[in-house]
Order: C-alpha cells, then structure tokens, then sequence
C-alpha cells in the first residue's frame, strides 16, 4: 500500500446536501485522479470519514456522495482504506490505517472475534454500541419510511452485556486437530472453532465442548456437504436460565445414528444437568438448520424455562427468545404499547411458543396466537394450561392466511401484536390489518430495515407511528430488536 495516494472525500457532507462535493473543485491536497465516484476502481486508496454503522456492522461514509462501507470502522473515524468493489449503489473498501480513531475503539475481548461471523463490533465500548444501534434504527426509519425525526425512546441496554445466550447452534466439521464446532466466518464457508463464546451462557460452551469431545471420542462421522458423506451437521445447545435444564440437540442427515446407546450414556455421564438429548433429521442441504422430523434420544421430550412468574417447555425446534433477561423488558414494552384494560381482544400473530400472548393474557379479554411450526403451537397450548392462561387460544398456521381469513369471517380485534422473522410482514398480513383496522397496532422485530418497511404501509393505511423503543437484545453484535407502537387515527 506504501506509495499510493489517499484520494480525500469531503467527508462533511452527507449524501444529497447541497454542500456536496460534486459542485467543488478538489483543493489541491485533495486534488485526486478520480473525480467522482464512478471512477473509482478496486485497489484505489481512499480516505473517508464513518458516519455511522451499517445493519451488518460496518462502518459507512461516503466518497464523492457514494456510500462506502468498511468492515472494522467505527462512527465518527477518518480511515485510510482501499477500495475493494465499486457497485452502483455502494463501494466497498478493505480499513487500512485508523488516521483518527474513535474514542469508544477497544480491544475485542474474543481471541477469534476477527473470523468469527458471530459478532460484528465487539471492538465498539458498550456505550458506542447503545449509540450506534439506536443511530441503525433511525437510519432505517428514515430510508425506509421517510421519517426523519421518530420519537425514538432510549435504547434499553444490559447491565453485563456478555454471557446473555441461552443457546448455541454450532455447525460441526472437521479442523487439523480434530472436529470442531464453530460458525462459519463472515461472508465464507469456512468454519470457525468456538470453545468459550463470550456472549454464550458458560454452561452452554461447556455443553458444546463436553458433546463435541463425546461425538469425537466415539468417531460418530460429521456431515460432508461436499461429498454429502456422514451424518451429524449442527449442534444445538439450550439452557433454562432459571431452571438450569439443558437440552442438546443433534442435527443430522439421517436417522442411521450409529453407537446411540453409547452416545446417550457418555453424554449424560460428561455432562451434569442434561434434561434432554434429540436429534432432528434433516436430509437436505437448504440454509434452514432443522428438518420436519425430531426424535427424543433421551430424557424429556423439553425444556422448562420461565420469564416473569410464567413457565414455558420448549421443544428442540420451538422458537424461544435468545436474551431471557432482556426478553422481559421487551415484552413488558409491549403490555405498555398494548394499552390493556382487561376487555381487548388481542392478536399475537408469529407467536412461536406463545410467550407474548400469555404475558398480556390478565390484562386482555382474549388472546389468539398464530403460529407455522405446530412443535411450538403445541408448545404454546401446554404453556397456556400450565400457567392458567385460559382466555387464550392458539393456531397452527401462516398469519398472511389465517389472519385474513378471521377478517373475512367478521373476526375484529382491538390490539394485534406482530413478531415475525427477519423477513417481516407479508403484504396479506399487512391488507388484513388494514382491513380490520384494530385501535393499536405493536411491531416487534429484529430487522430494522424490514421494520420501517412495513411501517411506511401501515402509515400509508391509515396508521400514526407514536414512538419506537429499540432493545439492545444481541450485544456485541450488530442486531437490534425494535418495538413500535402504531395507532389507527381516527
Ligand atoms: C421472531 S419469532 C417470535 C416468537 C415469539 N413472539 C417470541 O417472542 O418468542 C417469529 C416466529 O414466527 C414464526 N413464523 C415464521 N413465519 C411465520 C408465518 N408466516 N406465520 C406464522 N408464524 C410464522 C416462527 O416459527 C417463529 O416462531
């Protein structure tokens, strides 16, 4: 890199301002062979100043009005980098030397934190993550919704942001010194070895390292995508914060499992406090980690777990919040967004095993979940029995159809609540809440860009946004879950 010239951005202008630099003359220390962005080509050497991060991480400035996203940059940093890809849209440049570096810049506690796809800002202090996040989703509002100024409450952060995971979900392959559970390494195939993950309960990495050491030890063959060869792909650890049970779960490409009463007796011999040991067949190499079909090797067929004064059993595939601490702060956003009084009727559409629902069931009238994968419903309905809930009722089924459906047949709810992937809301989701017009609406979400989204509809349909709590739910990483409270005007 030595040699080359910096070509310096004016990197105090936001992109469309009228102080651009397109109108300037570069000065003559800035005087540059590329004058605009377009001209950049990759291994050019630029200089930018990182405004803010980008949903994955990065750092982003912009060059010439382009934005240019940096892997490893920080907020308000002047970097040297060196452009790797020039797009339409964006320019993706490779940090070479910090030139000002940000005070929140720390060491990353990780020793793999540099491969490991798993956290993106380690290297952020806490505080810099808090402030970045809540920049992510008023970023996202703003380009996706049009909302340059949303009443944004203060994020609700953690206490220790380390150690929050209740569980692990480990690919397993093959490294120089034997099988290795990891992640795979950003934007590569190539997996990364994981033992004492810092943002994973303790007993969960002593899990996946004592099963991982078992399966090792009885030479039982990890899956080959390549040669589609072997038969164990993923391991899924679970752990009840406050119960302190534990569920393993293997994930493989067939239900030949070889030495399986000798796994079983060496897995709850190496590891204390196992409750539960399944595998979960899935032959197909799709990016979905589970198949349709679980079997119970050993123990309970799930787990026990509580949030609040509810107890919830979750089934291997039974979606559950990662963050059980932050998770009752979240849901008790969500009560206070609801506005209850005891006599709603009450949506909780993609409520996985009902944990929302149940949670605002004694201040509601009614509760009705819906929910695709039918272990979870199940799930839900035990939870309900168990924990008294008896003005709720629970549907297998795809919200973008039941819910119209219920609309169609006169069904009118007060408060409709929505938590879906990342992917958000199908639009026959969003016409059947426009239909049925309830007084509240409540989005839970971990995307933000999917968020502000479906937002703009429901703006556009009628809809005000009041405000947006974002709840730091992933530390160290670049996710942020969001809650946004949007009322019917009258
Ligand atoms: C982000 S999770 C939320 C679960 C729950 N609200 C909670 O807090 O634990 C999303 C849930 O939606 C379910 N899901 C995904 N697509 C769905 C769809 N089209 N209709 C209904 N549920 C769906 C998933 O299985 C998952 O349980």
């Amino acid at each position: 890199m030595k040699g080359k010239p910096y070509h310096k951005a004016n990197t105090t202008s936001k992109p469309n301002s009228k102080n651009s630099p397109k109108q300037k003359r570069p000065t003559p220390d800035r005087v540059t062979s590329r004058d605009s962005a377009e001209e950049l080509r990759a291994g050019d050497r630029i200089v930018v100043t990182i405004k803010r991060l980008g949903i994955n991480g990065e750092g982003v400035g912009y060059y010439r009005r382009k934005a240019v996203f940096i892997n490893g940059a920080l907020p308000g940093e002047v970097i040297k980098a060196e452009v790797t890809k020039v797009e339409n849209r964006f320019i993706a440049a490779e940090l070479k030397q910090i030139e000002k570096r940000s005070p929140y810049r720390m060491d990353a506690p990780c020793p793999v934190f540099n491969i490991c796809g798993g956290c993106q800002i380690q290297h952020l202090s806490y505080e810099g993550q808090m402030a970045a996040k809540e920049d992510i989703v008023r970023e996202a509002f703003s380009r996706y919704a049009g909302l340059e100024n949303v009443r944004m409450k203060p994020i609700l952060g953690m206490e220790h942001p380390w150690g929050y995971r209740n569980k692990a979900q480990l690919q397993l392959g093959m490294g120089p010194d034997g099988m290795i559970a990891g992640l795979y390494a950003a934007d590569s195939h190539q997996l990364v070895d994981i033992t004492g993950c810092p943002i994973q309960h303790p007993k969960v990495n002593e899990a996946v390292d004592l099963a991982r050491k078992v399966l090792q030890r009885l030479q039982i063959p990890v899956y080959k995508e390549k040669s589609n060869q072997g038969l164990v792909r993923t391991i899924v650890v679970r752990f009840g914060f406050q119960s302190e049970e534990l569920q393993i779960t293997f994930v493989t490409s067939s239900d030949k499992l070889p030495k399986q009463e000798q796994l079983i007796k060496e897995l709850r011999l190496a590891i204390p406090g196992l409750t539960s040991i399944a595998m979960n067949i899935n032959p197909k190499n799709t990016s979905l980690v589970f198949g349709n079909r679980t079997v119970i090797l050993w123990g309970e067929d799930s787990i026990q777990e509580s949030l609040g004064d509810l107890e919830f059993t979750l089934s291997p595939r039974a979606f559950f919040q990662l963050n059980p601490l932050q998770t009752v702060k979240l849901y008790e956003m969500v009560r206070a967004a609801a506005g209850l009084t005891g006599k709603e009727t009450v949506v909780d559409a993609y409520c996985g095993t009902g944990t929302i629902g149940l949670w605002l069931a004694p201040y509601a009238g009614e509760v009705r979940g819906i929910e695709s994968i039918p272990e979870a419903v199940e799930d839900a309905k035990a939870n309900a029995l168990r924990n008294g809930r008896s003005n709720t009722t629970f549907y297998e089924g795809y919200a973008e159809e039941l819910l119209p459906r219920w609309v169609k047949s006169g069904f009118s709810p007060d408060v409709i609540i929505a938590d879906p992937p990342r992917t958000g809301l199908d639009s026959r989701f969003i016409e059947a809440v426009l239909r049925t017009k309830p007084k509240r609406f409540v989005y839970v979400s971990c995307n933000p860009s999917t968020l502000a989204k479906d937002c703009k509809d429901l703006l556009d349909g009628g809809y005000s946004l009041e405000w947006v709590q974002p709840v730091d739910m992933f530390p160290q990483t670049s996710h942020v879950e969001c809650l946004i409270l949007m009322v019917r005007k009258e």
